[in-house]
């Protein structure tokens, strides 16, 4: 049985870097830096060229994950695989040892790649091999760390920790041992705006060493081993203490003479890799603020003897703390739960930027939606935060001006979802909110291509223009001058765009959240032309189920959520087979003369989409098991991500019978452009279900 293995047969598989990076000179081409990675896989079989890695998303698929001080460069280019070979290392382990080369111009910058192998092809049985766990790496080029590298100007930068951040202490005796032995709670707050931009913050502590003159600082050895180093997060950042408005330290033993000086230094860490406060010259000793036992005792003597009215008193201050503890975990429940708080806590709303940070481009309006305006700000150019702009700092910015009460509470919705979604390569980043004139601005990562729907429509558009003038794209030689080939869309790019909405889709999936209001408008379309996806006002987790189909989605509603029954990542498969329609429609208007209320019913008695004219047969068989009725029975996105990549393997360039779609303009698809979210629909065409079901058969010849 030489083909009897499948997905199933790979029990495990781990990634490691193996190896140096080290710089190149390949066919006597420009030189490239090199890494050898090395990927582990059990449970297949190891045969001399059996296996191979494909070179596309859903096989390896290398991203960049930039970070907040990584340089943009529009020159960076995508590594690219240069060899793979495969070796029995026994124990029934196969390792694969994949080469990739990186252009060298990581050397001058810091930059980090994710590298996931998700799949092997069999290329005896002419199939993928799913990896049950996908094995991933990080692989960091850390220019400041090469020495006599010539670094990127901006590499330059010290990223050391910030200290001396806050002065305002407040101490309390939390514990007398003995006569001279206190335990002592400083606590301190956060009182600096700079604190906004830190990612976690450090506190040293110890017993001071000697006295720094005039200032009042003492010296802490960072090499005494009585010198403590504690790390405390800026909620949900990372995984260290959490601190709200207080940090809390405890120093034990606080030994109550006038002779012991403690001292305790807070630092904020801008960037993790660089933790070492800045030391005195020549030493391991850092500047510490003095805490002086004559602080202290002023808590210490805040111990009075109780007399019976102030048991009495503490009794009824204990109910009353007792109740006020069952209060705030009901109302934290309430939050949890999504049905209280969906106002903004300003104070401790670690995503609140500085009005000042912000200029907005009132008049440069680049969208409308439902809950607001989109328009153009800039960032100013000292603004550090986690996401990489673009060299003129650009975001665009939503407003929740002109919105009433239910939308503001949408658009706080939307808000909040960009923030538990996190961030990913494909997914849009939410920078931060600002408050300006009593507004809520929504920051986020500007798209210079817009939404997907709106950049097909265009590109479709021209197209159209193109074959009226008679040129045909696919016999284009002779008029080659008269393409804007920027304004073409080719039927590979339909394929990578499919994929990374599906990659942004796994992503969410990996985070149990379900999108619910997946489509063509809410994917943006970066500068580079790259998917992002967006609009995640809808989302819903296990613990926040949802079961009503999102106003304006019904068209990309699953059956089970239009009945009322339970979201799940499966439901989002149906959505994103109406994406797929989008897509190989170039912007075509789903049912398009059907209003909302009348999908169910057609949906329920077995009406789907029709074949675009432009997608393959293989495709719209892809979208035509996304809806069906049953969710178990639709494939899931890791399937549909390494189907899709085969069918783009079938289609490369040089291998494909026609390299771009040719589009009829006759189809009813294309009968209105109109978006209909903000703009009222030209015309409402009365629809007959029965008729369009026999249209669909007519159209397919077949149904599922
Ligand atoms: N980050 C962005 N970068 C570039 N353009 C954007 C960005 N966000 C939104 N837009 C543009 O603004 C338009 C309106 O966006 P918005 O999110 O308000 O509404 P929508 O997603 O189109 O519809 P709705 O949210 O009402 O369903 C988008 O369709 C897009 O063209």
């Amino acid at each position: 049985e030489p083909c009897s293995c499948s997905s199933k047969c790979v029990t495990r598989s781990s990634m490691a870097l193996k190896g140096r990076i080290r710089q190149e000179n390949i066919d006597g081409a420009e030189a490239k830096l090199a890494i050898v990675a090395v990927v582990y896989v059990e449970g297949i079989e190891y045969e001399d060229g059996r296996y191979d890695v494909l070179k596309n998303e859903s096989s390896l698929s290398i991203d960049w994950l930039p970070m907040s001080h990584d340089v943009i460069e529009s020159s960076r280019r995508p590594p690219s695989l240069q060899n793979v070979h495969f070796v029995d290392v026994g124990q029934e382990t196969t390792a694969l040892v994949i080469e990739l080369l990186f252009d060298l111009l990581n050397m001058k910058l810091r930059s980090t790649y994710e590298i996931r192998v998700t799949s092997l092809y069999d290329t005896k049985c002419d199939r993928m091999l799913e990896l049950t766990t996908h094995a991933a790496l990080n692989v960091t080029f850390a220019c400041e760390r090469i020495i006599g590298a010539d670094c990127h100007d901006s590499i330059k930068i010290d990223h050391h920790p910030v200290c001396d951040l806050m002065r305002t202490y407040h101490t309390q005796v939390v514990e007398r041992n003995n006569a001279d032995q206190v335990d002592v709670l400083i606590s301190i707050e956060k009182n600096d705006n700079r604190m906004r931009k830190m990612r976690y913050f450090i506190a040293f502590q110890g017993k001071c060493e000697s006295e720094l003159s005039a200032s009042g600082e003492c010296v802490l050895d960072m090499d005494d081993a009585e010198t403590r180093i504690a790390r405390f997060c800026v909620p949900n950042r990372s995984n260290c203490t959490k601190f709200n408005k207080k940090f809390t330290l405890t120093i034990e033993n606080f030994e109550a003479s006038p002779t012991t000086r403690y001292g305790v230094q807070i630092c904020g860490v801008l960037d993790h890799r660089f933790e070492n406060p800045p030391i005195l010259a020549g030493s391991s000793k850092i500047a510490a603020d003095t805490l002086t036992v004559s602080q202290m005792t002023a808590s210490l003597s805040v111990a009075p003897a109780a007399d019976s009215l102030i048991r009495t008193l503490i009794g009824y201050a204990f109910v009353l703390a007792f109740l006020l503890i069952i209060l705030i975990i009901f109302i934290s429940y309430k939050c949890a739960t999504g049905r209280w708080c969906k106002g903004r806590d300003e104070k401790n709303d670690q995503f609140l930027m500085d009005e000042n940070s912000l200029t907005l481009f009132e008049n440069h309006v680049i969208g409308k939606g439902r809950f607001g305006t989109v328009c153009i700000g800039q960032l100013s150019p000292d603004w550090q935060g986690s996401v990489v702009l673009d060299d003129q700092q650009r975001v665009a910015v939503k407003t929740n001006r002109y919105l009433d009460k239910s939308r503001k509470r949408d658009f706080f919705d939307e808000i909040e979802g960009a923030k538990e979604v996190g961030r990913h390569s494909r997914i849009l980043s939410f920078i931060g909110t600002v408050v300006k004139n009593g507004n809520v601005l929504h920051v986020m990562e500007y798209c210079g291509n817009g939404n997907l729907l709106d950049y097909l429509i265009d590109k479709r558009k021209y197209m159209v223009d193109l074959q009226e003038k008679g040129i045909d794209l696919n016999e284009s030689l002779p008029s080659l001058n008269e393409i804007d080939f920027d304004e073409v869309i080719s039927i590979h790019d339909l394929y990578r765009i499919s994929s990374q909405i599906c990659t942004a889709m796994m992503y969410l999936g990996s985070k149990s959240i379900v999108h619910n209001a997946l489509c063509a408008r809410h994917v943006m379309i970066s500068s580079d032309h790259n998917v992002k996806l967006a609009d995640f006002g809808s989302i819903s987790t296990p613990s926040t189920p949802n079961c009503t189909p999102i106003e304006n989605q019904y068209k990309w509603s699953s059956l089970e959520l239009l009945r009322g029954e339970t979201a799940t990542q499966l439901s989002d498969v149906w959505s994103y087979g109406v994406v797929l329609w989008e897509i190989f429609t170039m912007g075509g208007r789903p049912y398009y003369n059907v209003p909302d209320g009348g999908i169910r019913g057609l949906v329920e008695k077995g009406f789907r989409l029709q074949k675009p004219e432009g997608a393959s047969i293989q495709m719209y068989q892809l979208m035509r098991e996304s809806w069906l009725d049953n969710p178990a029975d639709r494939p899931t996105f890791s399937q549909i991500s390494q189907r899709i990549s085969n069918f783009a393997r079938e289609n490369t360039p040089e291998h494909a019978v026609k390299n771009f779609i040719t589009i009829s303009t006759l189809c009813d698809y294309y009968l209105d452009d109109t978006r209909d979210v903000t703009l009222p629909r030209r015309q409402q065409t009365h629809y007959d279900a029965a008729a369009l079901i026999s249209e669909s058969e007519r159209l397919l010849g077949y149904r599922l």
